[in-house]
C-alpha cells in the first residue's frame, strides 16, 4: 500500500531542506534532485510542496525524465483533503527589497525637486 499524504502535508515540504511536489497525484521527494535537475534547481524549489503537474507536462518532458520520476515516489496524495497554498517566503521578500529601494529613489528625487524649486 503507498503511503497516502494530505495536501498540507505536501505543502509543508516547501524547503529549505525537503522538497515534495505533486505530479498526476503522486507525491515525490525532490530534496536530493533539486541539484541534479538539467532544468535547476530554482524552478523546482518554487514548485515545493505544490501540483507541478502542469509545468511538469507542459515542459514536454522525456521518458528519461519520467524514469527518473520512479524513483523519487514517496506516495500518493489525499485527492479527498483539502487543497493549501504554499506561501512563496523568498518571493514577497525580493519584492519587499524591490519596493524598498524605489521608495529610496523617489524620496531622493522628491528632495531635489524641492531643492531645484526652492532655490528658483
Ligand atoms: C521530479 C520531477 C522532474 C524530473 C524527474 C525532471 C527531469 C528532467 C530531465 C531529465 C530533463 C532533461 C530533459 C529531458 O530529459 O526531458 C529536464 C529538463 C527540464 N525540466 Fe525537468 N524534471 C522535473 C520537474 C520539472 C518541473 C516541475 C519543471 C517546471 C517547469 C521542470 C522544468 C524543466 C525545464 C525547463 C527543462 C529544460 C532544460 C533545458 O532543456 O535547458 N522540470 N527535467
Amino acid at each position: 500500500m503507498p503511503k497516502v499524504y494530505s495536501y498540507q502535508e505536501v505543502a509543508e515540504h516547501n524547503g529549505p531542506e525537503n522538497f515534495w511536489i505533486i505530479i498526476d497525484d503522486k507525491v515525490y521527494d525532490v530534496s536530493q534532485f533539486k541539484d541534479e535537475h538539467p532544468g535547476g534547481d530554482e524552478i523546482i524549489m518554487d514548485l515545493g510542496g505544490q501540483d507541478a503537474t502542469e509545468s511538469f507536462v507542459d515542459i514536454g518532458h522525456s521518458d528519461e525524465a519520467l524514469r527518473l520520476l520512479k524513483g523519487l515516489y514517496i506516495g500518493d496524495v489525499d485527492k479527498t483533503s483539502e487543497r493549501v497554498s504554499v506561501e512563496k517566503v523568498s518571493t514577497s521578500e525580493n519584492q519587499s527589497k524591490g519596493s524598498g529601494t524605489l521608495v529610496v529613489i523617489l524620496a531622493i528625487l522628491m528632495l531635489g525637486v524641492a531643492y531645484y524649486l526652492l532655490n528658483e
